[in-house]
């Protein structure tokens, strides 16, 4: 059974798609990047998942339950952080956490308490109205964890968090993951989805572009540097997209047939040249902005 399915899921808001027919599926034990720009339609898929708006077609299940009719049920196994946690509890943060291990009726919740309390340097004496976001964020991670869901969605985990704390939460989902738990993981960091999923859709205007397996970097497509002397022609090579060009120097991006490549880089006006995988954000550039690069 897939961890999550999405079948042909739109919303539209004034006329306009949010996301338009969107189908995806994540299965146990992944991590799952969710990769787009700004407006693209993660919190709208994400929104869906967790039952705050419902959508105009298609459905949505986490581990087989339908997102509509059993909200109740995934909400038992499923945790969830926002980008942009705003929790105004006047509780403190280890009466929070405490309060979220009874619920969810955790094993040993006070080491749990204390080992996340840790991890993330949180304060057990503040009040949750007077942390900062970042440190709200770090509450609402814990919270996250210390039920010990079968399931994660994160929506851009790392905004507001320091590079320490960052790292921390790594390698804990990591830890996590390696004891089942999946996580769906939506962000803007690149590299950050490039280390950590094991897979990653990429979303723009509300549309699914592409699922790729991170580990699978040569199906994506190579990318091609060479300096040259004089005139040189790309009119024998097919799936081509120029990324730059100078009057002795080229990158192109290649996903034609390789024994044309090899048969193009034997042209004698081609001194030197290297051929790679492209990054996340080369590949990220080339599916959004029709090949503009840094
Ligand atoms: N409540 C709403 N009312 C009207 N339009 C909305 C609403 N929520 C989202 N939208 C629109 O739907 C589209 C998708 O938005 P969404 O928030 O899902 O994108 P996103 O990929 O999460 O963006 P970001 O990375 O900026 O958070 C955008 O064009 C957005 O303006």
């Amino acid at each position: 059974m897939d961890a999550i399915t999405i079948n042909g899921l739109s919303k539209q808001y004034n006329k306009k798609y949010a996301i338009e027919n969107v189908s995806l599926q994540v299965a146990e034990g992944e991590i799952f990047g969710f990769i787009g720009p700004n407006g693209a339609g993660k919190s709208t898929t994400i929104k869906v998942l967790l039952n705050f708006i419902k959508p105009d077609a298609g459905h949505a299940a986490i581990f087989g339950r339908d997102c509509q009719q059993a909200a109740k049920e995934i909400k038992t196994f499923t945790g969830y952080v926002s980008s942009d946690v705003r929790f105004y509890s006047k509780m403190t943060t280890a009466e929070l956490l405490a309060f979220t291990a009874d619920f969810h009726q955790v094993k040993q919740p006070k080491k749990e308490i204390q080992n996340l309390m840790e991890l993330f340097q949180i304060d057990p004496n503040k009040s949750i109205a007077e942390l900062s976001l970042g440190n709200k964020k770090k509450v609402g991670l814990a919270s996250a964890l210390i039920a010990q869901p079968r399931m994660l969605i994160l929506d851009e985990p790392t905004n507001g968090l320091d590079p320490l704390i960052q790292k921390r939460l790594f390698e804990e989902l990591l830890r996590r993951n390696k004891q089942g738990m999946t996580i769906f993981l939506s962000s803007h960091d690149l590299h950050e989805i490039q280390t950590y999923a094991h897979r990653t859709a990429f979303i723009r205007e509300g549309q699914i572009i592409t699922v790729k397996e991170l580990s699978e970097e040569e199906n994506f497509g190579k990318v091609v540097t060479l300096t040259n002397e004089g005139s040189l022609s790309l009119a024998g090579l097919e799936n081509v997209q120029v990324l730059a060009q100078e009057s002795h120097s080229l990158r192109f991006f290649y996903q034609g047939d390789m024994n044309q490549l090899a048969h193009f880089l034997t042209n004698p006006a081609i001194k030197e040249f290297t051929i790679e995988h492209p990054t996340l954000e080369q590949q990220f550039m080339l599916l959004y902005e029709g090949g503009s690069q840094k």
